[in-house]
């Protein structure tokens, strides 16, 4: 489909699973009754706590979470990007965070699990080590979709460059940034990230976000849908809201045709060891 309405969540995830469950429905009832077809929650948008407890609210998928979510998704016959949950499998003592994709069939057309691990030490901000307790995802991963085809990313990942290109050359035309991105990170970066991928990958970015103050630290919010051309179609408010946005793949295709950049690429140059090598 060219044309459709896709919608952001922006939740306040906290330590009460349940709580969290019913409030991610109803603002899913609330996207589809806006006449999105495609919704997309934020990172962990079931569960947020101290790193102690994420172990005994983490799950297999499917699992009772990724179960709710498939009845939604036959209820508003919707794509359900189900944000990201901290997933339990069996090669690993740690958790892998992971996106589920759902067709308005309830059925997972894809998995993908969180490539770069947020290990940072922020002077004046939050200490993360992510890697302690969570598992390197190991494959990038782009799907089609009767809306288009769709690439997926998870919050720090936006600060890798070379993963939204190889899913823009994988043929990407929408990719999803599920995120809970730290309030002191966030209020420099996020923006200014998610529109520059958005523009030199002339892609869709769909941004749900956490807002809010969570055990460990405070999230930035601000969720948007961002268009190929880098304009930001809508803008999440403060606290709990859904952006809804239309996307348009004919759009896309003449942003493309007006700037060929991913045509006027040079792979044969792009090359570590390569610089001043010959004029
Ligand atoms: O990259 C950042 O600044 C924030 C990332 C983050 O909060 C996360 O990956 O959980």
């Amino acid at each position: 489909m060219a044309k459709f309405l896709a919608a952001a969540v922006q939740m306040d995830t906290q330590e009460h699973k349940d709580q969290n469950l019913k409030r991610a429905e109803e603002l899913i009832g609330e996207a589809a009754d806006r006449g999105a077809s495609l919704v997309a929650l934020p990172e962990t948008f079931n569960f947020m706590g101290s790193p102690r407890e994420e172990k005994a609210n983490a799950e297999y998928i499917p699992g009772p979470t990724i179960q709710r979510m498939v009845a939604l998704a036959e209820k508003y016959k919707i794509w359900l990007h189900c944000g990201s949950i901290l997933e339990k499998a069996p090669e690993t003592e740690k958790l892998y965070n992971t996106s589920v994709l759902l067709n308005p069939r309830g059925e997972i057309v894809a998995r993908y699990r969180k490539l770069h691990l947020f290990d940072v030490e922020l002077s004046g901000g939050p200490v993360s080590r992510e890697s302690k307790t969570r598992e390197f995802g190991k494959s990038i991963v782009v799907t089609d979709t009767d809306l288009g085809r769709v690439g997926f990313s998870i919050c720090y990942d936006l600060r890798f460059p070379e993963l939204y290109r190889i899913m823009a050359l994988e043929g990407a035309e929408m990719i999803f940034v599920p995120a809970a991105f730290t309030m002191h990170t966030g209020k420099d970066h996020w923006e200014p990230l998610l529109r520059a991928r958005a523009i030199e990958n002339q892609c869709y970015i769909i941004a749900p976000g956490q807002t809010g103050k969570k055990k460990t630290y405070t999230t930035y919010g601000k969720s948007m849908i961002v268009d190929p051309w880098g304009n930001v179609l809508g803008l999440a408010p403060e606290g709990e809201s859904v952006v809804v946005a239309e996307i348009d793949l004919n759009y896309l295709r003449r942003v493309r045709e007006q700037i060929p950049s991913l045509k006027n690429r040079r792979p044969d140059i792009y090359q570590v060891g390569y610089a001043g090598r010959s004029l």
